[in-house]
């Protein structure tokens, strides 16, 4: 689930630079997922940007927006006017075909992208008044990012891909380590701290990025196919974290799904074809969550 012409997070010691979705000065059309600073156990963020929105607002609201393409000169139209409010708290699945324009939606509600046309406010702050850095710092602050494909940092501990985000935000060492280890705990690793990726299976990796998305406290996960590469026990225990993370923590939950069980543990679901929204439900058959 990565757009074609993007490639992954640059990431430091890796032969990249500094920048990625969780950094402070990203940049745009990045593939990736990095979470967002912060204790793993306590609600809420650091303020600022992104931490607790403006008065209430929702986690997103979206008007006609719209993102086209420009490749070898033809246009493509990935989305084409899509509108709709999700509030802080919810758990929802977006669902389509292929090449409907879900992942470019994920990409814009992170922050990762900006629309072409239409307007995005994430927790209340509109992103076509920030330049570049404001929207990493937005980014950084309210969203945490868990992808199909992990993201981890192949030569580098559990704990330290999960402290990562924090650096960006000048957390002290000690600090880093001790709230890497904390979003470790909080799903079910504390016995893979210095495991590097490599040495840990599809599920346990996929819980590192979910303790990295989680380090920073934020507000809302994004999940783009987050068990998309995993056997199915390994997708349970993924989906048990992040309906527990909904549901006992408020954290709202927007995930990209072609699995039906693992849509249905949600309480909304947004059919998204040919770039637009096609259907907006409650989902009666939710069972995952209370
Ligand atoms: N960076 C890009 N440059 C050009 N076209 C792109 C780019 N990213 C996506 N597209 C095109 O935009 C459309 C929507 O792509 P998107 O990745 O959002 O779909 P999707 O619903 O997530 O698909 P899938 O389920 O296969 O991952 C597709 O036609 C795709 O080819």
């Amino acid at each position: 689930m990565t757009h074609p012409a993007s490639g992954g997070p640059d990431l430091p010691g890796e032969g990249g630079g500094m920048d990625g979705p969780w950094t402070s000065a990203g940049s745009r059309h990045r593939d990736g997922e990095g979470g967002v600073p912060g204790s793993a156990g306590a609600r809420r963020g650091d303020g600022g940007a992104g931490g607790e929105g403006e008065g209430g607002a929702p986690a997103f609201e979206a008007v006609e927006l719209a993102r086209s393409y420009r490749l070898e000169g033809v246009s493509v139209d990935a989305l084409r006017g899509v509108s709709l409010r999700i509030d802080q708290g919810e758990f929802v699945a977006i669902l389509g075909p292929s090449g409907s324009g879900k992942s470019t939606l994920m990409h814009l509600l992170g922050c990762l992208d900006r629309p072409t046309a239409g307007t995005l406010r994430v927790n209340g702050v509109d992103v076509s008044t920030l330049d570049d850095t404001g929207l990493a710092e937005l980014r950084n602050q309210a969203v945490g990012f868990v992808f199909q494909s992990f993201h981890l940092l192949g030569r580098t501990s559990a704990l330290e891909n999960v402290a990562l985000p924090l650096v960006y935000r000048g957390v002290a060492k000690a600090e880093r380590r001790e709230r890497a280890r904390r979003a470790l705990e909080s799903v079910g690793l504390a016995h893979r701290l210095d495991h590097r990726p490599s040495q840990m299976s599809g599920g346990e990796q996929q819980r590192v990025a979910i303790a990295r998305a989680l380090v920073g406290d934020p507000r809302v996960v994004l999940a783009d196919e987050p068990t998309g590469n995993l056997d199915s026990k390994s997708g349970q225990e993924v989906m048990g974290i992040l309906s527990d993370l909904n549901s006992e923590r408020g954290v709202a939950v927007v995930l990209v799904t072609h699995e039906r069980e693992v849509a249905d543990l949600a309480r909304r679901r947004i059919h998204v074809r040919d770039g637009r929204i096609e259907l907006d439900t409650a989902n009666e058959r939710e069972g995952g969550v209370s």
